[in-house]
């Protein structure tokens, strides 16, 4: 891992970022074996972090995995760090550059259809879902495939959603993950956390596990293999969408009753939310709902039993039975194209 100087990179145009980062489309100078390269390089000032981000954690995640991408050819679908600077007031960290990311692959393969209504003479335009059956198990499994290489190294994403699963173009569709700005190192997040009372405050909307809704404080990787699935329910479904509501996105309550409506009520040995006082005071709130079947949400892989299988298995409340990245990956080896 090269650590290199600001000047070594000719800075070109902002292609990304949020409230605490800048990416930039840059293209490499004087650092060795990168000359010439296009890269991408997201600069965070350490000062304005605000728990759970933190980029110095995010480089020794990086530097870590880096060590171990060397042994564990498993790495592809994992973000390289290829070098990093430091001043007294940023940290740039250099990663290969991609083009698009999944938003922008399920942009690309949606096709309108117009529906012509006879009655009223209004046109209707349906979004579908134009990945093939093949291009679908691609992007999964690459996904489990970079998850089972962040897991074995002891760290949790703690943000899987479709923002952070890059391409280097629409037609190569091997994902790749990025951004560990909020990820979690076993066991104690190099000193930021304590295993047992980990921020709840992490993921993005849908893509939130439903411990993580009811403040399980001791959660683990599960949180990422929850989040999979619902990109993956996403991915297979007919047109781009999930059965959740809208305003699922931005309130947890409403997210948790969406959860209920798909997956159906929770089982009563539901042990890792037992004393959650929140679920208690809602359990009884909901009605009882059936689980809806998976070849209804993934309706676009319905043939394809070891997927809906897996799907089912990684979509389990209590999170020490949700599967695990790398047996859901052997469990799909049968059925990979
Ligand atoms: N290697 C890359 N190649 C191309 N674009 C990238 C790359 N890395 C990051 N980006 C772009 O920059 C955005 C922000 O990067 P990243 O998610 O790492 O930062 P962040 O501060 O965590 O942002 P956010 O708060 O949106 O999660 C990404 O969503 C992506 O659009």
């Amino acid at each position: 891992m090269q650590q290199g100087k600001r000047s070594d990179f000719e800075f070109g145009k902002r292609i990304g970022g949020g409230r605490f980062s800048d990416v930039y489309r840059c293209i490499a100078k004087n650092i060795s074996g990168l000359e010439g390269l296009e890269v991408a390089i997201k600069v965070v000032e350490p000062e304005d972090d605000v728990p759970p981000h933190n980029v110095r954690n995010e480089l020794k995640l990086l530097q870590k995995l880096a060590e171990s991408r060397i042994t564990d050819g498993t790495a592809q679908n994992v973000v390289p760090l290829l070098a990093f600077f430091q001043s007294s007031i940023e940290i740039g960290l250099v990663f290969p550059l991609y083009t698009v990311d999944l938003h922008g692959v399920m942009a690309h393969y949606t096709k309108y259809r117009s529906n012509f209504n006879l009655e009223d003479g209004s046109i209707t335009k349906k979004a579908q879902n134009n990945l093939s059956i093949a291009q679908i198990k691609r992007i999964f499994t690459g996904l489990l495939r970079g998850l089972a290489f962040i897991h074995r190294n002891g760290i949790i994403h703690r943000d899987i959603n479709p923002n952070n699963i890059m391409f280097e173009s629409t037609e190569n569709l091997q994902p790749v993950i990025i951004d560990f700005g909020i990820s979690y190192q076993e066991p104690n997040n190099n000193g930021l956390e304590k295993p047992d009372s980990k921020i709840t405050d992490i993921a993005t909307g849908y893509y939130k596990a439903p411990e993580l809704l009811l403040s399980v404080r001791n959660y683990t990787n599960k949180v990422d293999i929850w989040s999979a699935g619902v990109i993956l329910m996403l991915i297979a479904s007919q047109g781009f969408t999930t059965p959740y509501s809208t305003d699922s996105a931005h309130s947890d309550l409403a997210l948790l009753a969406s959860i209920f409506n798909t997956f159906g009520t929770p089982p009563e040995d539901w042990e890792e939310v037992k004393s959650s006082r929140s679920y208690t005071a809602m359990n009884a709130a909901f009605f009882k709902k059936e689980r809806t079947p998976a070849d209804n949400l993934l309706s676009k892989l319905k043939d394809n039993k070891h997927f809906i299988q897996v799907f089912n298995d990684m979509m389990v409340y209590e999170s020490s039975k949700r599967i695990a990245a790398t047996e859901a990956l052997a469990q799909l080896e049968n059925s990979i194209d």
